[in-house]
């Protein structure tokens, strides 16, 4: 068996996206994503996806052509070879990710968002040439099926008049009514039992009204709010005690560790985050303080599956609880997020996933989700087949494609519908 890699394909796509607000703008009708391809000696080639902006190429591609020679079970090795790849310091400088909505940005985090989809790869790659599950290659599943819950979007119905989008069937969400009819179609389409509505974009007693007539709606159900560190640590204590019997947890409603303890300690409520506890640095601060008590992880800004179990077990560690984070991605990250969540003993919330939003992915099988959960592969590797002509098609897109969609900017999307529109300074509310 020769696991040394021969061959690196990088494929930038752009997949359609629905309008989907959030606290600084709406969704591109085209959202960028990266496909990797590691090809061994013996012909194996394994998958991996991540953020396709341009940064992330700009990192990905010296990284490749590092990875020639490079056995697929030498995974530690990535994170050496990353390290010698030098980060472009005008991508890092601001405090906060713009369009990602998802913490601090480092030149650690930026290697790491990449080196996972390489990580995914060589898994899937080694575990096709093993003959074995990638969640086996992380130790074993401890469970047959990864429940997810139905991330709820306020939604115009249409990305705006006269620019180019896919259209799509789920109408539009921008009041209580909405939202529940939205969820109402997630439990049909997908039998979701628990969900997330995302935040921080009507002022917070509009989104009060949303999540209590969901509760109505759904007696019993888990339920989150997540408005992205949209308010005050007034009003988010204020929205806890509002909200404090239907929420599982409130997911970072103030920006940053300080404010979140703050809350935390003023409201019973759990907090979640996936904004202010993002690396392993965050960690210590964070809990010692007691600012969460959930930390959503998400294996592409974590660094891979091995670093999520990691998180994990830090959290175990404090009895700090384990959920879930998801950006727009398709299948082939669904597949290892499946993976890794099967191997946690201590995942006890259902995790978040934006694929049914994604009505295109790179797959010749889309994964589905039965009773809210997905089933975990217990074919080689990840369990999933590349459509070229599919991804092929993508990348047409993004080729073509004058360079205003290839970096995530929701604010921008957002100035088309309104002029006016800056990204909002936080506090918003
Ligand atoms: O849980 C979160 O904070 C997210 O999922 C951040 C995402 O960027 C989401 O808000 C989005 O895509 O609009
Ligand atoms: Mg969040």
């Amino acid at each position: 068996m020769n696991l040394a890699i021969t061959d690196v394909r990088l494929t930038p796509i752009l997949v359609a996206d629905p309008p989907l607000l959030n606290t600084q703008g709406v969704h591109q009708p085209y959202t960028p994503r990266l496909i990797v391809e590691v090809v061994t000696a013996d012909g194996i080639t394994g998958v991996g996806e991540t953020y396709g902006d341009a940064k992330y190429l700009e990192l990905a591609r010296p990284f490749a052509e590092r990875l020639k020679g490079h056995q697929v079970s030498d995974l530690n090795g990535l994170f050496t070879l990353a390290d010698q790849v030098a980060v472009d310091r005008s991508r890092v400088e601001n405090a906060v990710d713009v369009g990602g909505l998802r913490g601090v940005q480092t030149a650690d985090k930026l290697r790491l968002s990449v080196v996972s989809a390489f990580e995914v790869a060589c898994l899937d790659a080694l575990g096709k040439a093993l003959g074995l599950p990638v969640h086996a290659l992380l130790g074993g599943k401890v469970r047959d099926a990864v429940e997810y819950s139905a991330y709820l979007f306020y939604k115009w119905a249409d990305h705006p008049e006269g620019i180019p989008a896919e259209k799509d069937d789920w109408g539009a969400a921008i009041d209580p009514a909405g939202v529940v009819e939205q969820a109402r179609r997630f439990k049909e389409r997908y039998g979701f039992t628990s969900f997330k509505l995302k935040g921080g974009v009507f002022p917070p007693a509009e989104e009060i009204a949303a999540v209590r007539a969901l509760a109505e709606a759904f007696p019993g159900h888990p339920l989150r709010l997540d408005p992205n560190g949209a308010w005050s640590v007034e009003t988010s204590v204020e929205v806890a005690r509002e909200l404090g019997e239907v929420l599982e947890y409130l997911e970072d409603p103030a920006l940053g560790t300080p404010a979140m303890a703050e809350v935390a300690e003023r409201t019973g409520v759990p907090l979640a985050t996936n904004m202010c506890v993002t690396t392993f640095a965050e960690i210590k601060e964070a809990f010692t303080k007691g600012a969460v008590q959930v930390v959503l992880s998400d294996h592409h800004y974590w660094g891979g599956l091995r670093n999520t179990q990691q998180l994990a077990a830090v959290c175990r560690t404090f009895g700090v609880g384990v959920s879930m984070h998801s950006n727009t991605h398709l299948g082939i990250s669904l597949a290892a997020m499946t993976h890794v969540a099967a191997t946690v003993p201590n995942l006890h919330h259902a995790c978040d996933s934006h694929y049914p939003w994604q009505s295109e992915d790179v797959l010749t099988e889309r994964l589905t989700f039965e009773g809210g959960k997905v089933a975990v592969s217990d074919a080689p590797g990840l369990g999933v087949e590349l459509d070229r002509e599919r991804l092929a098609e993508l990348h047409r897109r993004w080729l073509d494609d004058d360079g205003a969609l290839r970096d995530r900017d929701d604010a921008a999307a957002m100035r088309i519908a309104d002029p006016e529109w800056v990204t909002p300074s936080m506090p918003r509310w």
